[in-house]
């Protein structure tokens, strides 16, 4: 049922506005009321005629225009696109903007035979069109958030570009680009970015009550625009640290894919450092009591190389148990898991004449993928600053001589007995600093089958 609600809006400006939706909710909300911070009268503030502007427009986006326009529904670039345009950067996506509906699109592409992908979105406005089988758009429909958990949110389709743009995150993200290149930008955002300025749409506290994630995407995006460490605004470290508590529902993949961006991006030590000091620790699977000290030598020494954020964020775990927890809260990807345990094995710097050797041998003992392993020992390089890190990058793994045709001459039966051999004559192998030839490794062939023999017979 299409219900008419009235909702109160109050401004921090004198002046007081009534907006009426139509809702198409299950709810009927007698009274929604929300502040609106200060705003611009006119939201058009410049129009862009950048290179980066100009390349957005293939041909299936010319003809997501045209159809928009032929139905009277107006669209426009939303959110971080336009952020990153300004900035003269390439957006990875971009994300649009309609007043149409869902059930308006949904109608309008039915009607072109146009071809809609993932209907997951559409609860929340969102409907994927697929162009000429060739490109897919995410339009979302104007909305509020009207009731929000901190993750998901119950939403209010709209037509007012301004009350979209009060339910983004920070002001920088609240930018909207139409095909002629104006930009609208209701809460001085644009102003923000050139002032590299970090700051929420209106309350820090009602912005980030909405969705806890958005703790994270604050460090993250200061990484992306601020132009000196830790300038924050002392009310934004308030909020954080009286909601940290927030980041406890969100999930670990969401939680990582954030934090992993922040450890590789602007800054990321000094972030890292007040993430823990701003106590988001126990939410986010880091340590109770996370090694500082060893964070700041980290950072000082390596900032400039380049580090996994894996690497990084290992110098605040004191022992493996930490590095598991970690895992346990984040989630972490096999490679990154595995390269956190690796790390905090084999960060102490190994003393050896050949300071490269050991490394170079559990590169080469490896029985999974010798490329992966060394990039994790990279990485332990890149964590102690060692001078010897363009050698490793350099160095391959010398081929081993021995294979599979040679074993089986020497009368090794194929199968479970044939790995065994192989694996210990490449240990041999390396453990003599890839110097023994064929024919003095195949001379060890006795003695291992022997030994497995006698394995044999000992399990009974
Ligand atoms: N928790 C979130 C996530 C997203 N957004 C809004 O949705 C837009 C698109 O979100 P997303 O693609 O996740 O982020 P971007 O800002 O586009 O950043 P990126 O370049 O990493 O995609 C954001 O710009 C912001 O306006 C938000 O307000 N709150
Ligand atoms: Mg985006």
């Amino acid at each position: 049922m299409l219900l008419i609600s009235k909702f109160i809006i109050s401004c921090s400006k004198p002046l007081k506005r009534t907006y009426c939706y139509n809702a198409s909710t299950n709810h009927y909300i007698k009274k929604y009321k929300m502040v609106i911070p200060k705003s611009r009268e006119n939201p058009v503030i410049m129009k862009l005629e950048s290179p980066e502007f100009r390349s957005i427009f293939t041909d299936e986006l010319k003809a997501l225009i045209d159809l928009f326009k032929k139905y009277n529904y107006e669209i426009r670039v939303a959110g971080g696109a336009v952020r990153d345009l300004l900035m003269n950067l390439q957006p990875k996506d971009l994300d649009f903007a309609t007043t149409a509906t869902p059930t308006e699109m949904k109608k309008m592409f039915e009607t072109e035979n146009i071809r809609m992908i993932n209907m997951n979105g559409e609860k929340h406005g969102t409907i994927t069109p697929r162009i000429n089988d060739k490109q897919n758009f995410e339009v979302t429909t104007l909305r509020i958030d009207l009731v929000t958990d901190g993750r998901h949110a119950e939403v209010q389709f709209t037509t007012d570009w301004l009350l979209d743009a009060l339910r983004r995150d920070l002001t920088i993200n609240s930018l909207f680009l139409d095909f002629d290149g104006h930009v609208y930008d209701y809460f001085y955002g644009y102003d923000d970015l050139k002032n590299r300025r970090l700051v929420f749409v209106g309350s820090a506290v009602t912005r980030i009550q909405e969705d806890y994630l958005r703790i994270l995407r604050y460090f993250r995006f200061y990484g992306r625009i601020a132009v000196e460490t830790n300038k924050h605004e002392e009310e934004i470290l308030k909020a954080i640290r009286d909601n940290a508590e927030g980041l406890k529902n969100i999930s670990g993949e969401r939680m990582w894919t954030e934090l992993k961006k922040i450890l590789e991006g602007n800054f990321a030590g000094d972030l890292l450092e007040t993430i823990i000091k701003c106590g988001l620790s126990e939410y986010i699977g880091l340590p109770e009591n996370p090694n500082i000290d060893e964070l700041r030598r980290v950072w000082a020494r390596s900032k400039n190389l380049n580090m996994n954020g894996i690497t990084l964020l290992s110098s605040i775990l004191n022992h493996i148990d930490e590095a598991e927890a970690l895992h346990r809260r984040l989630k972490l990807s096999t490679f990154d898991r595995d390269l956190v345990f690796f790390i905090v094995n084999n960060r102490e710097p190994k003393l050896h004449p050949s300071p490269l050797l050991p490394y170079q041998q559990i590169v080469a003992k490896t029985k999974s993928k010798p490329s992966v392993i060394k990039q994790y020992v990279l990485e332990v390089l890149k964590y102690n600053n060692s001078p010897y890190l363009q050698e490793m990058e350099t160095w391959e793994n010398p081929k081993f001589p021995i294979n599979g045709t040679i074993l089986k001459e020497k009368g090794v039966e194929p199968g479970k007995v044939m790995g065994v051999v192989m694996q210990e004559l490449k240990n041999i192998w390396v453990d003599s600093e890839f110097k023994l030839d064929v024919d003095e490794l195949l001379s060890h062939i006795p003695k291992i089958l022997n030994e497995l023999k006698e394995r044999k017979k000992s399990k009974g």
